[in-house]
């Protein structure tokens, strides 16, 4: 959420956050170098939508004025809070040079590289993030009891990941003795599903590389349009195989077993307008397949759901909202049939693999708990890639968007601030990223087998027609006497050999 420098009382009341770069003493931003600026924020006043009514009463509304009005705006390609870096798929002193990372299907890892990347999660969820910290207290607590000590507290580099999904899904707080507002959701049921969750994955992708000190490092995705009731990749050399002593609890093998989760006590949260804070609790619950009382999401998405997604021609309608029909991101994110059409008992693709799960990863205020979140999410981002290469350039709403999903607004709770037009970019071009990915084809319509047919028998006819002219004239044309002209050539072969052995 916001830089550890930065959350001093000082800091606080003074409303800017401008830290200087690792290797600048007292230089904002690193502004002697020509690395950037602190600057006033300027944030997204265009309208939104109507189903947020409490103006005025979130933390989140207008991010991050709240709490903070001056960052560092970085010059060309330096990029971070403190303009200390570049920008994502740049590298060098100068970050001019491109640099880009492929991220692959999970499944295809090799043996050493499944290792690799499930111990590199674990190291994650041990290690303290290097500069950010989270808040544990609304705004008008955020000073503490006294006014002297801020409530923020350091978070695992893998827990912040799930305290971000976390925040920016939690409820309103109207206030102690009043039911909180849960009509809000700064990551989900808008445009900005697809480019809120494109950031986190990012923002998880490099403080893992930066953590591993290996800028090829690279999150891998799980195609989990599989169709079918079973859950490939847990298994114990990846995201855990199911426990054979309870259903619900993952296996004693897996690394995973013994992880625990944070932002597990929302009922608390809402109730005592608190925020989740480090405290980690329960092991994670997962048991794919295992809901009896909701068959219809006890299996996962087929092949055909992302072929027919991704002919979806627009990127989202009004009211851009979780009851948008024909929309593109309400069909990825599987509010709405495969084919686009909205139906309020429908779920599918992203929201069908998360309910598959049935337990913590298919609840939105814990889900990113589970490590198979970071797979299920890469490969909805590689959906929305591949819909942004095939009907790009595409508009994005600028406004009458839920509040947190216009074009212009700042992502909750992302730090520096960064928009969702920063992410509606195709990524191998602009990211440093790519996916190695296979898309499934569109089966064959009846017009398109007709047209193909009249084609075929056309072309036999044609075939046939000039072996029956050949064979007409070749007849004709010895039955005039003449000799075949490769019968001339032996011939005259014969009589030079027969006259030079003379
Ligand atoms: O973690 C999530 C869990 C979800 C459950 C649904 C649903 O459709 O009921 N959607 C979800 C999104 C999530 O991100």
């Amino acid at each position: 959420q916001f830089p550890r420098e930065c959350v001093t009382v000082e800091g606080l009341r003074s409303g800017q956050c401008c830290p200087s770069p690792p290797g600048f003493v007292d230089d904002p931003c690193g502004f002697s170098a020509g690395r950037g600026q602190c600057v006033s924020l300027t944030v997204d006043a265009r309208p939104h939508g109507p189903q947020y009514p409490h103006d005025g009463r979130d933390d989140r509304e207008r991010w991050p004025v709240r709490f903070f009005n001056r960052t560092c705006q970085c010059n060309g390609n330096f990029s971070g809070f403190n303009c200390g870096r570049c920008r994502h798929g740049l590298t060098g002193p100068n970050c001019d040079q491109r640099v880009s990372v492929v991220r692959r299907d999970v499944m295809r890892l090799s043996a050493d590289e499944k290792r690799a990347f499930v111990s590199a999660l674990d190291q994650a969820k041990r290690t303290v993030h290097p500069d950010l910290v989270i808040a544990t207290r609304h705004y008008s607590d955020v000073f503490g009891p006294g006014g002297d000590s801020p409530q923020f507290e350091n978070v695992t580099i893998y827990n912040y990941f799930v305290w971000t999904h976390y925040y920016s899904v939690s409820k309103t707080f109207l206030g102690a003795g009043q039911a909180s507002f849960g009509g809000v959701d700064f990551s989900h049921e808008g445009p900005g599903f697809v480019t809120w969750h494109r950031y986190h994955l990012l923002q998880l992708e490099r403080d893992m590389q930066d953590m591993l000190q290996d800028p090829s490092f690279a999150l891998p995705y799980w195609n989990f349009a599989i169709g079918g009731n079973t859950c490939d990749i847990c298994t114990d050399d990846l995201m855990g195989a199911r426990s054979t002593f309870d259903s619900n609890s993952l296996s004693s093998n897996s690394i995973f077993s013994q992880w625990r989760v944070v932002c597990e006590s929302v009922e608390d949260y809402d109730t005592l307008g608190t925020i989740c804070n480090s405290t980690e609790t329960s092991p994670i619950r997962r048991n794919p397949a295992g809901n009896v009382n909701r068959p219809m999401v006890q299996r996962l998405p087929e092949p055909q759901d992302v072929a027919d997604c991704l002919q979806v021609n627009t990127f989202d309608t009004p009211p851009y909202y979780s009851t948008s029909s024909e929309s593109f991101r309400n069909t990825v994110e599987g509010y709405s049939a495969p084919k686009g059409n909205y139906d309020p008992v429908v779920r599918s693709l992203h929201n069908l693999a998360h309910l598959f799960l049935n337990g913590t990863g298919g609840q939105t205020h814990l889900s990113p708990n589970d490590p198979i979140f970071v797979l299920l999410h890469t490969y909805t981002d590689a959906i929305f890639d591949e819909w942004l290469r095939r009907h790009g350039p595409a508009a994005y709403p600028d406004e009458n968007a839920p509040i947190g999903h216009n074009r212009g607004y700042n992502m909750v709770p992302f730090w520096p601030p960064v928009t969702n037009s920063e992410m509606f970019v195709t990524a191998p071009d602009n990211l440093g990223y790519s996916y190695e990915a296979e898309w499934p084809g569109q089966p064959f319509t009846l017009t398109e087998i007709i047209t193909m047919a009249i084609v075929a028998a056309l072309v036999v006819v044609a075939v046939i027609f000039a072996a029956t002219t050949c064979a007409v004239r070749a007849r004709s044309y010895k039955m005039e006497g003449h000799q075949p002209l490769l019968g001339d050539q032996y011939q005259r072969y014969d009589d030079d050999k027969s006259q030079s052995v003379v």
